[in-house]
């Protein structure tokens, strides 16, 4: 994100917890390990160690880490008076037994209430965007501060930043495409054809509003950039790391082996269960979540799961 920001005309501090790898992209001009052949914008500096000159510094802080790392990062920031807004998509996992996993927004009341803060989401390849391609994203906060910073940073002749206020919407959607993309990647592994990769990513996106709604999202939401843009691009882009796991879990690989072999966090394989349990809670049916959930556990087959799918009794659509 930081070569997209350049653009609007800001400066940006990338900054790096391990001090090799920053040294590293200080040299190279470019994150060779991520985003190789990427030339770093003049304005961007990469710095590590103590981030909180810099984050004191700042108009807006983005955090750019897995789910995994976000209440840790929220915590960390609790008394910036810069906005700040997560890239982060998926639910928490549970942290004490009996206890459902948290969105982001929930994590940052939880940790930093006072901060103002907001996810920034959409559908998004980190590789496209660094390439300057045409991309267009949802910056969502119940702060209008938040979403009018990610505007003035991002909005750009090749990035187009839409506000939203509904980020329980924005979070759901971002979530869920990522274990949708899960089960999409294995039923293109499996080559069941278009017309099933068209039934699950149309199913999915009623199973992902449901359980948006019942967590108190707006319906409309999940038609737009977070929602139907961010499953559709995840779904069926092999960019996608979570897409990429159900095609290596329909070549005979464990979970182990997909999530080795692919060097970044896939989040809906994190996701997935808490997704679920939240589901379960609110009595909404997920089917697809439920059988991708099933798969990661060792549960189910990979030769059983679409049959799991398709011997539920028929209803109405
Ligand atoms: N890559 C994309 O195309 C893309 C696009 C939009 C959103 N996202 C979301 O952004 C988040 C990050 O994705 P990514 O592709 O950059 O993941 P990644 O696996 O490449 O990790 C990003 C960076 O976070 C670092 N990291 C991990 N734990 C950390 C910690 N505790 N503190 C600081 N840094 C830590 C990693 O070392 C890595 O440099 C995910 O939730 C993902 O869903 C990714
Ligand atoms: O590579 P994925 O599956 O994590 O997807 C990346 C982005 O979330 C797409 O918007």
């Amino acid at each position: 994100m930081g070569a997209a920001a350049h653009p609007a005309g800001h400066t940006v501090q990338l900054w790096a917890r391990d001090a090799a790898q920053a040294q590293a992209m200080r040299t190279a001009r470019e994150n060779t390990r991520y985003l190789g052949g990427i030339a770093f914008p003049p304005r961007l500096v990469v710095i590590d160690g103590d981030v909180m000159p810099a984050v004191a510094q700042a108009d807006l802080v983005i955090v750019a880490t897995p789910m995994a790392a976000l209440r840790e990062w929220l915590q960390r920031l609790a008394q910036s008076t810069a906005p700040v807004a997560w890239l982060s998509k998926g639910f928490e996992a549970a942290t004490a037994p009996g206890l459902p996993g948290l969105m982001a927004h929930e994590v940052c009341a939880a940790v930093a209430p006072q901060l103002r803060a907001g996810v920034f989401s959409g559908p998004s390849f980190a590789l496209e965007v660094a390439r300057q391609q045409p991309t267009a994203l949802v910056a969502a906060s119940s702060h209008a501060a938040v979403s009018e910073a990610l505007v003035a940073a991002f909005h750009s002749s090749h990035v187009r930043v839409y506000a939203s206020s509904d980020i329980v919407g924005v979070e759901v959607g971002g979530a869920v495409k990522n274990v949708l993309a899960i089960a999409t990647g294995l039923c293109d592994g499996l080559q069941l054809g278009l017309n099933a990769r068209a039934a699950l990513i149309t199913r999915g996106l009623a199973e992902m509003t449901r359980l948006g709604m019942a967590l108190g999202a707006q319906g409309k939401t999940f038609m737009g950039l977070s929602g139907l843009g961010d499953l559709v691009l995840t779904a069926t882009g092999d960019l996608s790391r979570n897409r990429k796991v159900g095609l290596l879990l329909a070549q005979g690989q464990t979970l182990d082996q997909a999530v080795q072999s692919l060097g970044h966090v896939a989040e809906g394989v994190y996701s997935a269960r808490t997704v679920w349990q939240r589901a379960q809670l609110l009595g909404v049916e997920m089917p697809i979540s439920e059988t991708v959930v099933a798969l990661l556990d060792g549960r189910l087959h990979v030769s059983e799961a679409v049959r799991h799918l398709m011997e539920r009794d028929p209803k109405g659509e």
